[in-house]
């Protein structure tokens, strides 16, 4: 990951002056939809670049060890060494970006990569994901923990109580709270948008949790019933623009939540270069928080490769 952010002094003066327009946030978002072009072989470059920087998930009540292991597993290698090898990719050590899991399972994930010697980073969601209705104490302790067990990037959610009842400031200082937990640990703050009500609350959000010292701002737990949208991302990507514009300070950007096929992953790269730049289409300034995304992207490099599509069958977790 490139230099942290270490945030700033919070600034109410510039969270009070916030106004996003909502149509011109619409219209960008549907430009930017329409703009993927790229076909053949820029497409599946395109697609292997995305597959490096999925944060390759699993957040679910019945996870195990077991399954763990296989998320892992799949985590360092995402494709089939047959089609990287007919792309001539099979020397280029193409992994996800991370994986990410519950706190309670970042120690098998890391005992899993450890065993085959993968330095792959572990990314654990913490503070009462997803709700965050947790006592601070416990949130701030889950951090600590998942740390301990080895994370090396820390999830947290916001506190949407605080933000939607317009307390700024208590928002600010969980989070600084939440940074100081994770140590060395990058921070990924999960802004929970689909319960933001507005965009001008989205940008404010954004700020804050920049304001301090989040390493990325992302968009959603994937639980709640509005995940990862484009209009939103425009105005948590120019909220990015605006606080390095300002700051100095580059963080990344994570849409998640609902990110399900090989189309989506290119309009997701294709705003990003369009809106930040080039920069920001590395794992250190961009994640794609997914579960199910790698095997449409896998699939559609196979069509790239064989000129006919794969059965899901074909295409093993691990
Ligand atoms: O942080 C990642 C999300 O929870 C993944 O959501 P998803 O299962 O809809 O891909």
């Amino acid at each position: 990951m490139s230099a942290r952010n270490p945030g700033i002094p919070l600034d109410l003066e510039w969270v009070s002056k916030v106004r996003v327009n909502t149509q011109a946030v619409l219209k960008r978002a549907q430009q930017i939809q329409g703009r993927n072009k790229n076909k053949k072989q820029w497409q599946a470059a395109w697609l292997l670049r995305a597959v490096t920087c999925i944060d390759l998930t699993t957040l679910a009540g019945d996870d195990t060890p077991g399954n763990v292991h296989r998320l892992c597993m799949k985590a360092t290698q995402p494709v089939r060494t047959d089609l990287l090898k007919s792309m001539d990719m099979h020397n280029e050590g193409v992994t996800t970006a991370a994986v990410c899991v519950y706190p309670s399972r970042v120690a098998d994930a890391v005992k899993s990569l450890k065993a085959a010697n993968s330095s792959l980073p572990v990314a654990s969601v913490a503070t009462g994901f997803p709700a965050g209705q947790t006592p601070l104490k416990a949130r701030l302790e889950e951090v600590r923990m998942a740390v301990e067990d080895g994370a090396m990037e820390i999830d947290i959610v916001i506190n949407r109580t605080l933000a939607l009842t317009g307390q700024w400031e208590a928002v600010y200082d969980e989070v600084c709270q939440f940074r100081e937990a994770c140590g060395e640990a990058h921070m990924k703050s999960i802004l929970a948008v689909g319960e933001l009500g507005t965009y001008t609350n989205v940008y404010k959000a954004s700020l804050v949790a920049m304001m301090a010292g989040s390493d990325f701002i992302k968009t959603s737990t994937g639980k709640e019933s509005v995940n990862a949208t484009y209009p939103v991302a425009i105005v948590m990507v120019r909220a990015i623009r605006d606080y390095f514009l300002k700051t100095g300070h580059k963080v990344g950007f994570k849409p998640a939540g609902g990110i399900r096929t090989a189309k989506e992953s290119l309009v997701w790269l294709t705003l990003m270069k369009e809106e930040l730049g080039d920069e920001w289409l590395s794992p250190h300034l961009f994640r794609l928080g997914a579960s199910s995304l790698l095997a449409d992207i896998e699939r559609q490099i196979y069509h790239y490769v064989t000129g006919h599509y794969a059965a899901y069958h074909q295409m093993p977790m691990a």
